[in-house]
């Protein structure tokens, strides 16, 4: 069903105009169009990326003068207006992402507020752009020797360019780099620890969002035929975020869903209010707050939810069965030294969790990290991968020093971890979850996902996760969405996700918590037939009976010092680790 609602929205948005409907229904559906393009910025930005931007009615300032100031000021030709004003807006996202999102926290959004503030005021007080008057007479669009005007004729291209950009957003969630851009929300560890810049898949979704904006600006000044600041105001930029919030940030039809209803509402409110009130007034903004109150409180997923649940999930097509296996990296022998960590300290202001560790893992040995809670397993785990910069000490893996490398360029050499508090995109299927898994060893970018010319690379990736999966036994699990998977198959899942890296070196942080005894049996199996395949482990595990049945050499720490070292045997007979660890007298 869902494959043919697309095509059948799309026909009748294009077919529309041809139909004999009143000119008014023309204009709201133009509206709608424009306003859902530059929602569908917003979805990918705020709802899969879940970074926040007032900002995006500055960037449709920037389409529509840019446009209306060529084509009424310059010889130039409103083509060139909209490759022009798209690079204007590309550079502006550039500057102000490269600003804003290597910082945590709020500077993108107040950075946004202040772009909004600064564009709205430079646009009203500059001479060239006609000041708060704006700039009036811009002529009609021509396409093909077509005027199009403003009504039916632009109605055509406005949808043509709304599907569109629908239908390469759908494509590039749906594709390597989308799944980047998804997994930014579960924070940046897992998806630095996979491979992914984080920055960089930041940046692509924001200046992707600035584009939609400056093309649905371009699109404004040929259909409003006058430009000045008011539509593109900071409380406009505010009015965009809650079309995306109302429809559904999460799902590119939510922006249609919401541009729609926000636009036919406004309408009608705007007619009705002052006849309740008895006064004229913005009264339809306060309605509207109350609105997203209910509708966040009630449907924190937009309205599209109530769509949606009527709509089948489509199974993703297995068509990859003779794709041709993605590159995998040479191993090492077996005995050859494979990470060794010498003094590393971690130091929390005057806490030390580190305490000058050292140990050395070689190939094909299963090791295990063990001590009482708050040893400083975790924040080892979190040297060793780079998720926390060493305070002093030397990480080196395959003759290399990685200590003080970001975790992505210690995952591309070959280390790649699982966490103690399951990190996954719980709206993914199992399969996508651990595709995302193979980003390093594919290389499509968003224009290339979203032409759709990406799918030899997504069926390579898509065998190799369902490998993966076969390999710890989940194959028959791929297509269930992870959020609702128990705690046992999202740890084995990690596990497949984290050889989907194609690793030498793993490292489980408490693998087995939470697992019932025979998902713990099956888990043990997992990593010994890991182990006979050549794979190197470290493991941080709780359950005593589970290390010691896996482990070849056991690394006791206590107080962020290593305690000891030794064979599980060593470790078992030591009356210092018993007292440490198991709190017992020697
Ligand atoms: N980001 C941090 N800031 C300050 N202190 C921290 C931080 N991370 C860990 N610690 C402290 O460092 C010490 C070691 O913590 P760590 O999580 O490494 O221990 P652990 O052995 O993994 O414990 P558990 O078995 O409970 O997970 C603890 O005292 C902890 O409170």
């Amino acid at each position: 069903m869902q494959r043919f609602a697309f095509p059948l929205f799309a026909l009748v948005m294009l077919v529309l105009p041809a139909l004999p409907v009143p000119d008014f229904w023309i204009t709201q559906s133009n509206y709608i169009g424009l306003y859902a393009i530059v929602a569908l910025g917003l979805v990918l930005l705020t709802g899969v990326a879940g970074l926040i931007s007032f900002g995006q009615a500055a960037f449709i300032g920037i389409g529509a003068y840019t446009a209306a100031y060529m084509v009424t000021q310059t010889t130039g030709s409103a083509w060139t207006a909209l490759v022009l004003g798209v690079l204007i807006a590309v550079v502006v996202a550039l500057v102000l992402g490269s600003i804003t999102l290597r910082m945590s926290g709020h500077y993108l959004p107040l950075a946004t507020i202040a772009w909004g503030l600064a564009l709205y005021y430079t646009m009203g007080n500059m001479e060239q752009l006609g000041k708060y008057d704006g700039i009036l007479g811009v002529p009609t669009l021509h396409l093909f020797g077509y005027d199009l005007g403003t009504g039916r004729g632009l109605h055509v291209l406005v949808w043509v360019i709304a599907l569109l950009a629908a239908l390469a957003a759908v494509h590039l969630l749906d594709s390597r780099p989308g799944r980047a851009i998804r997994a930014l929300k579960s924070g940046a560890t897992m998806a630095e620890a996979m491979g992914i810049s984080t920055f960089r898949a930041k940046l692509t979704v924001f200046v992707l969002a600035a584009v939609l904006a400056a093309v649905s600006g371009w699109l404004f000044a040929f259909f409003q035929r006058t430009v000045n600041p008011t539509p593109f105001s900071l409380s406009k930029g505010i009015e965009y975020l809650f079309m995306a919030v109302l429809g559904g940030v999460g799902n590119v039809w939510g922006a249609f869903l919401g541009a729609g209803v926000v636009k036919l509402l406004e309408d009608q409110l705007q007619v009705l209010l002052p006849k309740l009130i008895g006064t004229s007034g913005n009264f339809e903004t306060i309605v509207f707050g109350i609105i997203i109150v209910l509708v966040l409180k009630y449907a924190p997923d937009g309205l599209w939810t109530f769509v949606s649940k009527w709509l089948p999930r489509p199974q993703r097509k297995r068509d990859w069965e003779q794709a041709a296996p993605l590159p995998a990296r040479a191993k090492p022998t077996p005995g050859e030294p494979l990470l060794q960590v010498q003094a590393v300290r971690k130091q929390f202001g005057g806490l030390v969790a580190v305490n000058d560790v050292s140990f050395e893992i070689r190939a094909g040995e299963i090791m295990g990290l063990i001590g009482p809670n708050g040893a400083g397993k975790s924040t080892t785990f979190n040297l060793i991968t780079g998720v926390l910069a060493l305070t002093s000490g030397q990480v080196t893996y395959r003759g290399e020093q990685v200590g003080g490398m970001p975790s992505r360029a210690i995952a591309r050499r070959g280390v790649s971890r699982t966490f103690q508090h399951v990190k996954m995109i719980p709206d993914m299927t199992v399969l996508e979850n651990v595709a995302l898994g193979g980003y390093m060893r594919g290389e499509a970018g968003p224009v290339r996902a979203m032409l759709r010319l990406d799918r030899e690379e997504e069926r390579r990736l898509f065998a190799e996760a369902e490998r993966q999966l076969a390999r710890i036994g989940m194959a028959d699990r791929m297509h269930e969405l992870a959020g609702n998977l128990a705690l046992g198959p999202q740890r084995l899942m990690e596990i497949a996700r984290a050889l989907c890296t194609d690793p030498a070196l793993l490292l489980l942080d408490e693998p087995a918590a939470g697992l019932r005894h025979k998902e713990k049996q099956a888990l043990g199996a997992v990593l010994r037939q890991l182990k006979s395949e050549g794979m190197s482990l470290l493991l941080v595990e709780h359950d005593m009976d589970f290390v010691m049945g896996l482990t070849d050499r056991i690394v006791v720490m206590e107080f962020g010092t290593k305690l000891m070292e030794g064979t599980p045997a060593e470790v078992q007979a030591s009356p210092a680790v018993r007292a440490a660890y198991l709190g017992t007298e020697h």
